[in-house]
């Protein structure tokens, strides 16, 4: 937590638009001109490619970026295997899949000194690391920033604070999210995690797939829901700092630990399309039904992860935003439902449309594949009741990430205390209304 840390944070400045081939220098002339790798780099820096995609992959969803370095990645020790912590991966094999609707309290208080990596809480996943396939939820709850820096092999991150601001100093420059942003860290980018607040508690989507993209918009047309120039990437900014800095990398599922004798941010200039970005989620461009039904909430996909069969999700990041509801003759609330799709939700501020009570911000929800779920018995009856006016849902920020695989829970989430142990009641006592003659 510093003053300092939230001034820098609120002076940052950005380049605009999700998938651009962006540039940026932080000492003028940096960045090469007209080639990638000249035969001396300027500035005597090192040129390094570092690849998202394979190179062969299509060029509308290549990603890459060159970084233009004072010292080159490859000059450092050899890594360490040291403790996971409470971060799992896939596959996950400590529990068998559960076909309950179950429901989490946000996580108890860390102890003083907990870093965003340290904080970092695995609930469940599904595919494999080693495959590239899949993913996690996490939760965290950091007390401190970090010293460290923390680079995945295994995924990119998508960071959903929902208390305590963030400054995030990655090797492209900073990042500042707010509750209410998400971050989004590619593979392999290095970070580190500042507090701008005493603490700091929320979600993290850790994609092991392709690249999260933006859905296509069909008949939508060439506008709306996220749009492309709100994704924000950082300017290039960097550390030149001789001395001890601790290097953790996650890989195959496992945290390996090296000190370097520098700080690997230490990029003076790149261009790329292999980024991170922050996005203001109250900037998403909420469409739905202006006649009759509830839509479904794919048409609230912020960020997809395709897999190899089309329309199928690895993982969809998907936001209930402030929005009007205005459906005539409709049950305006989400409706009862059973999925292939498996669904854990998050909430960021206020309340869920779909449960009354229960459903709190820094908990979550998981409704695996075709398990049935839908509105409490409290929602049903207000929404079957309901004059229906034109309703503004103005006091909630929840999400979804939505997974074509079921998640299998660590044994910690299984066995949490925070875990609620009556969900299931929030379904009794709904009434049979049923008559054969109306
Ligand atoms: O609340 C949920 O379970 C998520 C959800 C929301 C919605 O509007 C329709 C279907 C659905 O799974
Ligand atoms: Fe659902």
């Amino acid at each position: 937590m510093s003053g300092e840390a939230r001034k820098t944070a609120e002076g940052l400045t950005y380049l605009s638009g999700f998938g651009n081939e962006h540039s940026s220098e932080a000492v003028p002339g940096a960045l090469p001109e007209g080639r990638n790798a000249p035969q001396r780099a300027p500035l005597g820096l090192y040129a390094e490619q570092l690849s998202g995609t394979a190179f062969t992959e299509p060029r509308a969803h290549n990603r890459r970026s060159w970084l233009y370095r004072i010292r080159p990645s490859a000059a450092h020790p050899a890594f360490t295997h040291t403790h996971n912590g409470w971060i799992r991966s896939a596959p996950f094999t400590e529990s068998v899949p559960d076909p309950n609707r179950l429901r989490w309290n946000p996580l108890p208080e860390p102890r003083e000194g907990t870093d965003f990596l340290a904080g970092l809480w695995t609930l469940g996943g599904n595919g494999d690391t080693t495959q590239r396939t899949g993913m996690a939820v996490h939760v965290y709850h950091a007390t401190d920033s970090m010293d460290r820096v923390f680079s995945d092999a295994d995924g990119e991150l998508l960071i959903v604070p929902e208390q305590g601001g963030l400054l995030l100093r990655t090797e492209f420059g900073l990042l500042h999210a707010e509750p209410g942003h998400v971050a989004l860290i590619p593979r392999g980018v290095r970070f580190r995690v500042e507090l701008l607040d005493p603490s700091a508690r929320g979600y993290v989507c850790e994609n092991y797939g392709a690249p999260f993209q933006l859905p296509d918009l069909g008949p939508i047309g060439a506008n709306g829901l996220a749009n492309a120039r709100d994704f924000k990437a950082p300017v290039a900014a960097y550390e030149d700092v001789d001395g001890p800095v601790e290097v953790v990398n996650k890989f195959c599922g496992n945290l390996w630990t090296a000190v370097y004798d520098h700080s690997p941010l230490d990029v003076v200039a790149w261009h790329g399309n292999h980024v991170p970005y922050v996005y203001d989620l109250r900037r998403f461009n909420v469409i739905g039904s202006i006649s009759y039904d509830h839509p479904d909430p794919s048409i609230f996909t912020v960020l997809t992860s395709p897999s190899d069969t089309p329309g199928l999700a690895g993982v969809d990041f998907v936001v209930f935003a402030p929005r009007w509801l205005v459906g005539e003759d409709t049950f305006r609330p989400p409706y009862f439902h059973r999925n292939v799709m498996s669904e854990y939700m998050g909430l960021i501020e206020g309340a869920y449309d779909a449960k009354a009570e229960g459903f709190v911000p820094g908990g979550g929800s998981l409704h695996n594949m075709m398990s049935a779920h839908g509105p409490d018995r409290e929602t049903f009856d207000r929404a079957s009741a309901a004059d229906l006016e034109p309703q503004k849902v103005a006091d909630g920020l929840a999400f979804m990430f939505e997974t074509r695989w079921p998640v299998t829970l660590t044994a910690h989430a299984a066995q949490a205390d925070h875990l609620q142990r009556h969900y299931d009641d929030v379904w009794k006592g709904l009434e049979r209304h049923f008559r054969a003659v109306s």
